[in-house]
């Protein structure tokens, strides 16, 4: 029996940090355990240009706890204003490393995303050129899709197209959660890859409707049947490269989650590495962990891995950390539902 691991340092390929207080308080959340994360640019307002990107970046910067060795991975906000120079530069400079696709309306802080595809044509074409990846939130928006086919519908309508229209864009598609955004990654042979959540592997939608409505259990996309969670489990545990880490770990204050109408987005930065391995542990797939967490990612990203490790070790059954405290107010930390068997002890 393993009761000790040892992973190349793992990256967080989808992370939200917030700005201010928020980005103060669970910027420590990730540094003590990821090396690097792909940051999100939704902020009100978006990080849309290089220039807003280079602030943003300061600010993390500023915030990092002393001797803190971590890298952010910038991103810039898709619009229909996007100048395709702009982001060329970004890109030339080191500055950003992927570009985020919003459907407009689709999720938190996404207003300023796209609604006319057409519009965006000339940046991805761009992007393809200079091989620099788009990351997607797929799903539509469309009133008369129902919200648990949304993803499906994403991919045949929006992102299928895309892709075929723009042959050598990379694409890697956010925090999948079906098993049609599964077959739709395995389908490609390259230029596409998917994140899979830590939540995603560990809810479904009864866990935020059966017994009471549970508003922490509730991100976008929204947890599916279980049939779909056993095939984002199946994909993250079966080593193939194409399925990274990206936690979209996304914190909100429990005022605004426990809300007549509450905000999207589960936090899990503090305790995804001790439930990683909890899943990883059942599926028989210890030795797959590291593809996911550590290798895969910089793989599709063209980086080097990590040179620094992290160890984790069997506990005492422990509860998971109820809550982060802010100064923006308390941010409810993600229950697998279980105890905690782990813990990273180096
Ligand atoms: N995942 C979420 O439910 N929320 C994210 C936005 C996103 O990644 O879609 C957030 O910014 O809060
Ligand atoms: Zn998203
Ligand atoms: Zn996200």
């Amino acid at each position: 029996m393993t009761d000790q691991i040892t992973l190349r340092r793992p990256d967080d390929w989808h992370l939200h940090l917030r700005d201010g207080a928020m980005l103060a308080a669970v910027l420590p959340e990730t540094t003590r355990h990821f090396a690097r994360a792909i940051i999100m640019p939704n902020l009100v307002p978006p990080v849309v240009t290089s220039a807003d990107a280079i602030a943003y970046k300061s600010r993390i910067m500023a915030a990092l706890p002393d001797g803190t060795d971590f890298t952010p991975l910038m991103t810039l906000y898709l619009t229909e204003e996007t100048d395709a120079d702009d982001v060329a530069a970004a890109h030339a400079s080191g500055l950003i490393s992927a570009v985020k696709l919003y459907p407009a309306g689709a999720t938190t802080n996404s207003a300023s995303g796209v609604s006319d595809f057409d519009k965006v044509r000339g940046v991805l074409e761009r992007m393809a050129e200079i091989d620099l990846p788009l990351c997607v939130h797929g799903e539509v928006t469309d009133a008369d899709i129902d919200i648990f086919d949304r993803e499906a519908v994403f991919i045949d309508r929006v992102l299928d197209p895309i892709r075929r229209k723009t042959p050598g864009l990379r694409v890697i598609m956010e925090h999948i959660t079906t098993a049609d955004g599964v077959d739709y990654v395995q389908s490609a042979d390259r230029d596409l890859a998917a994140t899979i959540t830590t939540h995603h592997l560990i809810i479904n939608r009864n866990h935020i409707l059966v017994g009471g409505i549970k508003p922490h259990y509730y991100c976008l996309p929204v947890a599916k049947r279980e049939s779909h969670r056993l095939a984002l489990r199946a994909a993250a545990t079966s080593g193939d490269t194409r399925f990274f880490l990206g936690t979209d770990s996304a914190p909100h204050t429990d005022a605004n989650k426990l809300s007549a109408c509450g905000c999207a987005g589960c936090f899990t930065a503090t305790n995804t590495m001790p439930i990683l391995v909890h899943v990883f542990e059942e599926e028989g797939a210890l030795d797959r962990l590291e593809g996911f967490t550590s290798l895969h990612g910089p793989a599709f990203y063209r980086l080097p891995v990590n040179e620094t490790t992290i160890t984790l070790t069997k506990c005492a059954p422990s509860p998971t950390p109820e809550k982060l405290i802010t100064n923006e107010g308390d941010v409810t930390i993600f229950d697998p539902g279980f105890d905690l068997l782990w813990q990273v002890t180096s």
